[in-house]
Parts: structure tokens; sequence; C-alpha cells
């Protein structure tokens, strides 16, 4: 019987990967609608303050806390020592605020953040020089993780290396589990065209940390057929919340309570606030989950 507890990204409300998303939204707006909704956890936004006290206060006053945050990390660019430098600071700070996770994705030769790259045909292929690099790096940022008593979770992802389900395959196979498990992001696999529930089957026991992203699947095509970048594909609203796209979330849901899962649901549903008042879609996707999953 799994034991889930529900969050959400701060994505909706400030975009940090687009910093003009949502710039009128303050992070005390986001917290409070969070909560408001009905979710007692969520990710970090560059929004939120450092200072661990001010944070913890703002979010003890919502009955909110931290989940997890993002990592990117550049193991295949960058010397080991200085991402795992980068990455000791990042945990450090998870761990002074409670959290369990830290979600890892390579970034050295990701084009999710390239404008003028299509996301479909533009992605990078690893070489097998650069699976080493990255499997090895991982391992060890996984032991340091699990040395400071949290769990590094790697987050597939569009425009990246690994996205495929043989790409994910790859990663899993030639990672230690002790170190190294699986954040499993609905969204990326949906748009990606991966077979999300048999990826959701045989890494069940893998799986650490869960994303629910839906995706718009007309939007999706648009962005196939007219070569968009990713960003550009979130701007024109590939991804929504979870009951509001084209992915039934019933089977993986199923599944998920059937499962012995100890972690989080983080609703990660980046898209323009001007467009999607963000409190009005996560109330959205809290009742769907409520209806769907039975939490
Ligand atoms: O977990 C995530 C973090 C975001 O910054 C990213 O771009 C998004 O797509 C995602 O899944
Ligand atoms: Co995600």
């Amino acid at each position: 019987m799994a034991t889930i507890k529900l969050g959400i990204a701060p994505i909706a409300w400030t975009n940090d990967d687009m910093p003009d998303l949502g710039k009128e939204n303050t992070f005390e707006q986001c917290v409070s609608e969070m909560a408001l909704a009905g979710f007692t956890g969520c990710e970090v936004g560059g929004r939120y303050p450092r200072d661990t006290a001010v944070l913890k206060k703002a979010l003890a006053l919502r009955g909110m806390e931290i989940a997890s945050a993002w990592f990117s990390s550049f193991l295949l660019t960058q010397p080991y020592e200085q991402v795992e430098k980068d990455f000791i600071a990042h945990c450090s700070f998870l761990k002074s605020m409670g959290a369990k996770f830290c979600n890892v994705a390579e970034q050295g030769n990701s084009v999710q953040g390239k404008l003028d790259v299509p996301v479909f045909a533009g992605k990078p292929e690893n070489t097998a020089e650069q699976w080493k690099l990255l499997t090895e790096g991982l391992d060890k940022l996984g032991k340091v993780a699990k040395d400071m008593g949290m769990t590094m979770t790697y987050h597939h992802h569009m425009g990246t290396g690994v996205q495929t389900e043989a790409e994910i395959d790859r990663l899993m196979e030639n990672t230690n589990p002790d170190y190294v498990w699986l954040l499993y992001d609905t969204g990326h696999l949906v748009c990606s065209g991966e077979d999300y529930l048999g990826i959701l089957k045989k890494y069940m026991s893998r799986i650490r940390h869960i994303h629910l992203k839906d995706v718009r699947m007309d939007v999706r095509q648009r962005v196939i057929d007219e070569k968009m970048s990713f960003l550009d594909g979130v701007r024109a609203g590939m991804f929504t919340v979870p009951g509001d796209g084209d992915v039934d979330f019933e089977p993986i849901f199923d599944y998920v309570n059937k499962s012995d899962f100890d972690g989080w649901y983080i609703v990660e549903a980046e898209q323009d606030p001007a467009k999607a008042n963000p409190l009005e879609y996560a109330q959205k996707a809290r009742k769907y989950i409520r209806e769907k999953a039975g939490l």
C-alpha cells in the first residue's frame, strides 16, 4: 500500500526557465495559493527566500513543506569536482529545509533552454563516452546524496540525452540502484511518445519521486510540425495540470496506489499564468486527484 504526499511546483506561478512568465506573481501569493488549493508540499522556485528560517516560517504558516528541488548537473561539460561542490550546496539547503529528495537532470548538452533548436528534431544523443561520464558521475553524486541522508532521483527530460525509454533503460542499467533513483514525469514521457505506463511498471521499485504533468496533444503536434523549441512549446500550452489535458492518469494512480511507493506526487504544469490562472488550475488538479486517485 503506497504512502503518498501531495505537492505542487511553483513553475505554474513563476517560471524560472522563462522569467517573464508570472513576473507579477510573488512568492507569498504562490505558496498561499498552493495551500489554498489543498497542497501540503512544493518544490523550490527562483523567488523563494534562500534564508532557511524565513522560508520555513513562510511555509509553516501555510501548512506547507519542501519536497525536493531541481538540480541542473553539468557532468558532460564541467569538471566533476565543480558539479559535486554545487550539488552539495544544493543538497545542504534542501536538507536544512527537511526535504528528502533532489531531482537531477543533466544539462551539459541539453537543448531544453535553447529557443533556436526544435525540441523534437534537435534532441542530443549521448555518445558512448558521454554515457560513461554521465553514469559514473551520477553514481558519485548519488552516493554523496545518500551519505547526506538524501535520495537523488534522475529527471528524464525532453530535449536531453535521457528522454526516451531506451535512454532511461540505459541510465538505469548503468547506474547503481543504491545511489541513483528515477523521477517519473508523466508529461515528458507522453510528450516524447513513450510507453509511460510500461515504464512505470518496469521501474516502480526504483521510482522515488513523481511529477504529474498533463499534455495537450494538439499543441504537442503543433510543436512537432512547426519545429518549435521546448520553451516555445511550453509558452504555446503544451503542458497543463492532470485532468485538463489528454493523459489518462487513472491507470497510473491505480498502479502506484497498489505499490509500496513512499513519496510525493508533485503537480507540475508549466504554462503561461496569464492564460491559465495558477490558483484555478491548482484547484482543478486537486479535485481531479481526489476523484481519480482517492487522495
Ligand atoms: O521538473 C521540471 C523542472 C522544470 O524546470 C522543467 O523544465 C520542467 O519541464 C520539469 O519537468
Ligand atoms: Co518534471
